[in-house]
């Protein structure tokens, strides 16, 4: 198979060279054992193209080529010249905005116009945010001990750092990653999903364009179980950095311990609670909540799946939910995702389809629940899920426990702050949050007793790339964004100076 080929994506009237080898030493090579892997068009569920799938010994060469450039190149390299590529690869971005956006939207299915552009905004923002902070965020503290002896810190970064993401947010996902990790001076193999490769190995063109040495980023597109665990178990990989499920986080963390104690960045599943109190603007929580759901297919892992609302508002909330979600989502108004009024996607896959449907069966079968379908199924090959709410849930569904991850929400009912306060925390993921009211007080109690990594107040997935994220309980461990996210891919070295007299 070639290493290259053509593709067209006709709605935008663009042709363009793909990539489809492993990406090496800034060059791009076949898989050692030839292996493929097939990606498809989730909106039609037809075959785009094929590219390699990195084995053990491919994982083994890139680790190789990444050590050599952090030991003989980017160990020597200055924050300030880090930063400086850094620049150079974000205009790179915006000059290859609209492209990286149609190849995210042909891979995964996400809206262009309503969806895919507004990743590229945040991953230009976000590879600015870091070009600006390799050279700032790097500093230690110096401590005094006493007339004869002084300690400082130094913000060491780890040195290899391997990273796997997930297909929801394929490129941003990435760039959440690896700018942060090249802004603290590390090198890098990533992995992306293998439903999701081709645009993060479009994007590696971009990073010897904007004057990156051979083999400070690498990219190995792969199967999760044989690339994805090569990298969590390799020897000369000194961290790890993880989006996606809790399970695999789970088995990742445990090779990361059991081969050389690698650190670890878990950033996994949720089920993330919206409170509206009483005294909520109720127009603006369904504004909020309907985009926290129904935003990239509910494909979020904050996606706020559970809505919990306070009796006395409960049905007027429901009534203007379900109608600001017909009249603006308008799911099925268009099954292209290239077209601009295309508001509602497929899901990933077909696994993932059957996955969030056998929810939806379970809801209305086993557990008799109500639901509301906001938005009619349709006829058509690719995985399109309609909207769906289930009404009058109680904590112990398992649609109320468990990650959906589809444009699938629960709603229940609570009487008072103490109720709604144990009915958000009643759930193994503490990812996000979200609470709505004019109170204050009340607001600030939920952001104080809420057990989750990120609280929105009258708000709802609303990130910001200047913000700490991450989760509590199964939802993760560690923080990427912000300064959180160089942070993450340095190690803080105590040097003790010792000046007293011979
Ligand atoms: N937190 C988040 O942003 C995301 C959460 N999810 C959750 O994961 C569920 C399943 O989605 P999947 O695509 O199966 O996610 P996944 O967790 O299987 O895939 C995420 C990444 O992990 C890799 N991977 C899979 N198995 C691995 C292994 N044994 N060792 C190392 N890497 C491995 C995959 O190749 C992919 O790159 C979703 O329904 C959702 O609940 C999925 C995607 C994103
Ligand atoms: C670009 C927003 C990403 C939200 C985190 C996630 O769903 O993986």
């Amino acid at each position: 198979m070639s290493l290259f080929t053509d593709i067209s994506i006709p709605q935008l009237n663009i042709t363009y060279k793909q990539p489809l080898g492993l990406y090496i030493n800034n060059e791009f090579v076949a898989s050692s054992d030839h292996k493929q892997i097939e990606t498809v068009n989730p909106a039609t569920n037809t075959v785009i193209t094929s590219f390699y799938a990195a084995s053990d010994a491919d994982v083994n060469t890139a680790v190789t080529a990444a050590r050599q450039a952090y030991e003989q190149v980017w160990s020597k390299t200055s924050a300030e010249h880090r930063g400086r590529l850094l620049h150079n690869l974000g205009q790179l971005i915006v000059e290859n905005k609209e492209l990286l956006a149609a190849i995210e939207t042909l891979d995964s299915g996400k809206p262009y116009y309503t969806n895919a552009l507004a990743d590229l905004d945040q991953i230009s923002q976000l590879t600015t945010y870091y070009a600006g902070a390799a050279d700032k965020y790097n500093k230690g503290q110096m401590i005094p001990i006493s007339h004869e002896k002084y300690a400082y810190t130094v913000r060491s970064p780890y040195g290899v750092v391997a990273q796997i993401v997930p297909w929801n947010y394929p490129l941003a996902m990435a760039s959440w990653k690896i700018q942060g990790a090249l802004a603290a001076g590390n090198t890098i193999v990533i992995k992306p999903a293998e439903n999701t490769s081709l645009s993060l190995l479009y994007f590696a063109q971009l990073i010897e364009k904007a004057g990156f040495p051979p083999g400070v980023v690498n990219v190995l597109p792969g199967l999760g179980a044989v690339t994805g665990s090569s990298l969590a178990s390799h020897t000369d990989v000194d961290k790890i950095a993880f989006t996606g499920s809790t399970a695999v986080g789970q088995k990742i963390m445990a090779l990361a311990a059991t081969s050389n104690l690698k650190a670890v960045t878990l950033e996994c599943g949720g089920k993330s609670p919206a409170v509206i109190f009483d005294d909520a603007n109720l127009d603006e929580a369904v504004k909020w909540t309907t985009a926290g759901i129904f935003y990239n297919s509910g494909q979020n892992c904050t996606a706020n799946s559970r809505l919990l609302v306070h009796e006395s508002v409960y049905d007027e909330f429901l009534e203007k939910f379900t109608k600001y979600a017909q009249e603006e989502w308008k799911f099925g108004s268009s099954l292209d995702p290239f077209d601009e009024s295309c508001t509602v996607g497929p899901v990933i896959s077909k696994a993932q389809y059957d996955r969030i449907q056998g929810y939806i069966e379970h809801g209305k079968s086993q557990e008799k629940l109500s639901s509301k379908e906001i938005g009619s199924p349709v006829e058509s090959e690719g995985f399109f899920i309609p909207p769906t709410i289930f009404i009058d849930v109680t904590a112990e569904s398992k649609l109320a426990q468990e990650e959906i991850f589809g444009p699938v929400a629960v709603v229940l009912k609570f009487k008072d702050y103490d109720e709604a306060i144990a009915l958000a925390n009643n759930n193994a993921y503490g990812l996000a949050s979200a609470v709505f009211t004019e109170d204050i007080r009340k607001a600030n109690f939920f952001a104080r007793d809420i057990r989750a990594g990120t609280v929105w107040i009258n708000s709802s997935n609303d990130e910001e790339i200047s913000v700490p994220f991450g989760g509590f309980k199964m939802s993760g461990i560690g923080r990427e964004l912000g300064e959180s996210g160089l942070e993450a891919y340095t190690q803080t070295k105590a040097v003790h100076v010792n000046i007293s007299k011979l």
